[in-house]
């Protein structure tokens, strides 16, 4: 496997007259990866995906494809693929037609376009029976066979997403670039289409950077995860290294669907670590549950029973609230008992009170 990543942002920063919006991004996408660009809206993403795509271009830093500098080669040129939340499918064209459009534009004169006269168009015979060719493909990958003769409208949205992938698959390009492409979706759509992408991405073989809000997204598809926040990369890492080895206190914030706890120096319960005088203390939820040998004391003052878990909201004789998993088969105590919480000192992390960022390793 080639070590040249397949595209690489180097000191990229992008001003917006007296705004910067990226601040010397660094990223680097391996080739085969799949990596989502995470973080709060207006942090930057869609900025970095547009550079990526040669949409808009770098005030200062590099953008390398394969190896070379492409800051003047057009999205066209750099031949990657950019689909939008949108779908941006044309309404008047059939499924066929819009997933053939790019190869259309490339392969067949103006003439050779044009649905009746193309036909007798010098030359185009062979080009359209390719075209034919690479759609049926690429419908036969996305289960769009039966759908290919009706218009956009005549779908649902996950079929409209399903067109606009094919669109871009057609192309065969070097990079796929998704801009919050099932937001547009319900729930239940969504979490099906966040296995066909990881699917669809094992097939290609070809390297996706997907921008999201949505940590969960991001967790589950993703093998690398680049937070941003305010114009920044927070941290670049698997899930799992930005899960357990959270680099700030922001990004400890921003991954886990439980929100973690934090606490105040000074403020965090009694023995959970020698270092809560002066420093940010966090532990996640799910790491802190009853326990008759626990060493941590609070008073439950709510219980959330959720089936598979219960999550429990205690306050400390600190005075700290805290949040703790108890797994669904717990014996919930009236409100206002002693609950002693047990936790592994592994997963407590521990933040500079002054910069946010993570101190040494978990104790
Ligand atoms: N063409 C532009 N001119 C001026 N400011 C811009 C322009 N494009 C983006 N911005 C600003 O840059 C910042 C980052 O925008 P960007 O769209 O990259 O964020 P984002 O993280 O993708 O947000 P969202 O999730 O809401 O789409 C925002 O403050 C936005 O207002």
């Amino acid at each position: 496997m080639s070590t040249t990543p397949t595209l690489e942002l180097k000191g990229v920063t992008r001003r917006f007259g007296p705004q910067t919006v990226l601040d010397r991004v660094d990223v680097s996408i391996p080739s085969g990866s799949f990596t989502a660009l995470l973080g709060a809206s207006g942090c930057g993403k869609s900025t970095t995906l547009r550079i990526m795509a040669g949409l808009d271009r770098p005030s200062e830093g590099a953008v390398l494809l394969n190896g070379a500098d492409v800051a003047d080669r057009t999205a066209h040129e750099r031949n990657v693929a950019m689909v939008f939340q949108s779908y941006a499918l044309y309404p008047h064209l059939s499924v066929e037609q819009n997933i053939a459009l790019p190869l259309a534009m490339r392969h067949l004169t103006t003439l050779g376009r044009m649905p009746f006269v193309g036909r007798f168009a010098p030359g185009s015979g062979e080009a359209r029976a390719k075209i034919r060719r690479a759609v049926g493909e690429v419908a036969e990958m996305l289960g769009l066979e039966q759908l290919l003769h009706r218009k956009p409208a005549q779908l649902s949205g996950g079929q409209k997403q399903r067109v606009a992938l094919g669109r871009a698959l057609v192309r065969d390009p070097v990079l796929f670039l998704l801009d919050e492409p099932l937001s547009n979706l319900d729930a239940r759509l969504r979490v099906k289409m966040r296995s066909e992408l990881v699917a669809l991405h094992k097939r290609t073989g070809r390297p996706f950077v997907y921008v999201t809000h949505d940590q969960s997204e991001a967790m589950a598809m993703a093998d690398q995860i680049v937070v941003m926040i305010g114009g920044r990369v927070a941290q670049a890492g698997t899930p799992q290294d930005l899960y357990e080895r959270p680099a700030s206190r922001e990004v400890a914030g921003f991954i886990g669907t439980n929100a973690i706890n934090f606490f105040e120096p000074g403020s965090a319960p009694a023995g959970l670590h020698p270092a809560a005088g002066s420093a940010v203390i966090a532990l996640r939820p799910e790491h802190l549950s009853p326990a008759t040998s626990g060493t941590v004391e609070a008073r439950l003052e709510t219980a959330e029973y959720l089936g598979s878990e219960v999550v429990l909201a205690l306050r400390a004789e600190s005075g700290a609230e805290l949040r703790a998993i108890a797994p669904g088969n717990y014996a919930i105590p009236a409100p206002g008992s002693a609950v002693r919480l047990g936790f592994d000192p592994a997963q407590v992390h521990v933040f500079d009170a002054a910069s946010g960022q993570r101190i040494g390793e978990a104790a």
